[in-house]
Order: C-alpha cells, then structure tokens, then sequence
C-alpha cells in the first residue's frame, strides 16, 4: 500500500502497550531540518502520548542521513530500549541521492542485525521537498509518529523475547 493510500499518523491506541518506564534514543539527522525537525515532533509527541516521561527520550543530532549509522551505533550504547533514527534525503541533480539512501539503509539494518536494540527507519526519501512535507505532517500524515510506534512496539518486543 502506498503511503498515499494511508495516514502515516493513524494508529489504534488500544493496539499500543504503555510505553511508561521505556528509555528511547532519537537520532536527528540536520539535512533538510525544516522536514527532519517536524519527524522529530511527530515521533515525540506520539511518544509521549503513549506514557514515555520527557527524561526518557534522548536526542543528539548528526549532520546528515550518512551519519545516522553512526548516530545510531552510538545510541544504542546508552541503555535504550530502542533508537529512532530520523532523516530527511531529497533528490538532487546527481547520483549522490541513491547513494546516501542506499547507504543509511543497509547501515540502519546492519545495526539491527548487530546488536541487540533495535533502530526503527525513520528516513524519507523523496523525489522533491512537496513529498517530504507531505510526509511530515502534512496531508500523508507524520512518518515520525509511525516510527514512534514501531518504537514502542519493538521495545515491548525486546523486553519479552
Ligand atoms: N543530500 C542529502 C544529504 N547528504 C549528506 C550526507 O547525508 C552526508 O552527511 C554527507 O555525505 C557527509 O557524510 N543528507 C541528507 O540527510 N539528506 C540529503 O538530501
Ligand atoms: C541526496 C543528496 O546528496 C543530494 O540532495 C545532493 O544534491 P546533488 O545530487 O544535486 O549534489
């Protein structure tokens, strides 16, 4: 199902388990902080909505997509239970785009793989900056408060396997 068939922001509440006592990570990439900023928003709110107190979210900032592996990497170190990481990857002129996107894809998944605390994909990637709102609260929803979600449900996860 394409993300234009569905909100991104809708989800059952009674599907969710409460997320109070849970520690999360929130790694920022600053591209295109006007889109990555309003990620953040949807995923914090969305977090906070389910029981996760303030002191329990963590957040640092990278300076781009590429950097969230390491970001990433890093954040799972800090006793989370699981990490977000959020970018914002909008084509250009060149080849640069599959690259970066290619790249912070099977990084985030090598880290999944890896180690034990999982890194939800909070990544757009996008043809054009119209998309990218759309998919940051705008019209398709927050992809920020889908990955706050799969957060919380990938922690309760963990905790139980
Ligand atoms: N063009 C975008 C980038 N490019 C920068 C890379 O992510 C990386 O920071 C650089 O190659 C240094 O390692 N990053 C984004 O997040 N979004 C873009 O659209
Ligand atoms: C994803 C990118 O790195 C890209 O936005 C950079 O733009 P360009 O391909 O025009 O150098």
């Amino acid at each position: 199902m394409a993300t234009a068939n569905k909100n991104l922001s809708e989800y059952d509440k009674n599907t969710i388990p409460n997320a109070k006592g849970f520690r999360f990570g929130i790694v920022v990439s600053e591209w295109n902080d006007t889109i990555t900023e309003g990620l953040f928003e949807g995923a914090y709110q969305a977090l906070v909505e389910n029981g996760v107190d303030d002191e329990d979210i963590i957040r640092w900032d990278v300076p781009g997509s590429f950097e969230l592996i390491y970001g990433s990497k890093k954040m799972q170190e800090q006793f989370v239970d699981a990490v977000i990481a959020i970018g914002s990857v909008i084509q250009g002129e060149t080849k640069h785009f599959d690259f970066v996107c290619e790249g912070v894809t099977q990084g985030i998944k090598d880290l999944n793989v890896l180690n034990d605390v999982p890194v939800i994909f909070c990544v757009l990637t996008d043809n054009n900056i119209q998309q990218s709102i759309e998919r940051s609260g705008g019209k398709h929803g927050n992809k920020g408060t889908e990955a706050a979600i799969a957060a919380i449900k990938m922690a309760e996860l963990r905790k139980n396997s």
